[in-house]
């Protein structure tokens, strides 16, 4: 068999690379399994790494060219799905890494679809919107014959939204001649979106931190969280948190955080955001502190909801949170897991925590494919009753396995894709 090998990357004394603590994370579960020793093999490689050039004329005149990825884990249980990043820091390996973790999400949760995950790297800030429409518009047509409703389905990720999507359904559209609606999902609901999906990953943050304190007797009335990233994902998880009587003391974007420890005014945080060019800094009432700060702040709910990697050896015994809830994909790096297990501190993790918004992705695609909208309360209803039951399942499996939250969201993950490989024959 050819499996894709990836090219290494030349790392910084500091780097941690993703896709060796995926692949370290996956093999922790192929042992829980007893796994065999080829399908683990089949399941550490990427199925397909796509790499595109991207050249865009500037604004100014000038060319450049970009590098954008688009990585294809597996699509044993249905078409690969996944994010779009758009940041300064994607590599191929954290592509892969990213495309791994959505595989195991969307079994975890039930949803027909396999991993997969693409990015530029790029930093879109320093982009006009139409420079940012012919980047998205040229990967688009790059990967016109990798991605589709039933191949794979892009999604909103760090640094794009909804805007992305509409551009990147419109290319594929015109490339085939008629709209295809369901060839990426997170896209406006003018052209097929769904109700909800914009909240949809802050809401199941929400949800999953609900349930772990109810197992503990608590609610989230009261309860102090500290949130990093108030993009998409921290936004909702803080506007809904803050709606449900949790006191949000602290929040952060790349400019830095503040903190109240009487809790934040988020309505009024939000409105403060978007009249000040986005940035939560300098929001009346707050003190302002370093994201380094922020994440050691005694809290009851730590909530990264920023990039991979925040949580490290290194600042990890500055945490004085009660749960982590990964919001964010990859941000408690391994070591940092085992620090925090070692001193009793929960981890709720990413492949369940941030689970919403591929779930509303699924329900978005599947309202797309049966030409029928439903109204939010039936796409929050439908979404909550899968992050529920995903939340039971994984508290069920620690208990039964003895394993930590995050290995026994493997163990299911993982577990379902390789059954499923083996009764395709696919391994035999
Ligand atoms: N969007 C989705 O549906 C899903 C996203 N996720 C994951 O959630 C995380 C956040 O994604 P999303 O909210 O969509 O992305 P966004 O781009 O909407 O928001 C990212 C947020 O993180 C902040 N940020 C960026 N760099 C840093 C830093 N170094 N320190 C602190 N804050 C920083 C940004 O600040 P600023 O705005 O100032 O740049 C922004 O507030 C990612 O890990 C993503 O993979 C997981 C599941 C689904
Ligand atoms: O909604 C989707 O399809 C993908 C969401 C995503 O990229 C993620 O869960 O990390």
């Amino acid at each position: 068999m050819n499996l894709v090998t990836l090219p290494l990357e030349t790392p910084s004394p500091a780097y941690i690379c993703p896709f060796d603590q995926a692949c370290s994370y996956l093999e922790q579960a192929a042992k829980e399994l007893r796994m065999e020793q080829g399908l683990l093999e089949v399941l550490s490689h990427p199925r397909k790494v796509v790499t595109v050039s991207i050249p865009v004329k500037l604004d100014n005149g000038q060319v450049q060219v970009l590098a954008g990825h688009r990585v294809q884990h597996c699509d044993v249980l249905g078409p690969y799905k996944g994010g779009t990043r758009y940041h300064p820091a994607v590599t191929l390996r954290e592509v892969s890494a990213l495309a791994m973790l959505m595989t195991w999400k969307c079994a975890l949760v039930g949803i027909p679809y396999g991993g997969a995950k693409g990015g530029i790297a790029l930093d879109p800030a320093r982009y006009s919107v139409g420079e940012l429409e012919r980047i998205t518009r040229r990967y688009t047509s790059e990967l016109i014959k990798d991605i589709g409703p039933s191949v794979d389905i892009p999604a909103p990720d760090i640094g794009t939204s909804a805007r992305e999507m509409a551009w990147m359904m419109d290319t594929y559209s015109m490339n085939v001649g008629h709209a295809v609606p369901g060839v990426v999902t997170g896209k406006p609901i003018s052209i097929g979106g769904s109700r909800g999906r914009e909240m949809a990953t802050g809401r199941g943050v929400m949800i999953i931190v609900r349930e772990a304190l109810a197992d503990r007797g608590k609610t989230l009335a009261g309860t102090r969280v500290v949130i990093q990233g108030f993009g998409n994902v921290g936004g909702a998880a803080a506007s809904l948190l803050h709606e449900a009587g949790a006191v949000v003391m602290a929040v952060s974007d790349v400019s830095g955080g503040i903190y109240n420890p009487n809790g934040l005014d988020i309505p009024a945080l939000k409105a403060y955001a978007a009249q000040n060019h986005r940035s939560i800094v300098g929001f009346p009432g707050s003190k302002s502190i370093t994201n380094t700060e922020l994440l050691a702040l005694p809290c009851d709910v730590l909530i990264p909801a920023a990039l991979e990697n925040q949580i490290t050896e290194d600042n990890v015994h500055e945490v004085q949170a009660e749960i982590v809830a990964e919001a964010a994909n990859g941000p408690v790096t391994l070591m940092a897991d085992l620090a925090l297990e070692a001193r009793g501190i929960t981890v709720l993790p990413d492949i369940l925590t941030n689970a919403g918004g591929v779930v509303v992705s699924y329900l978005e695609w599947v309202q797309g494919l049966s030409y029928v909208f439903w109204d939010e309360e039936r796409v929050n209803r439908e979404m909550e009753g899968l992050m529920v039951h995903a939340y039971h399942q994984v508290t069920k499996e620690s208990k039964t396995r003895q394993v930590p939250l995050r290995l026994a969201a493997y163990t299911l993950g993982v577990g379902r894709v390789a059954q499923a490989l083996t009764d395709r024959g696919l391994y035999p």
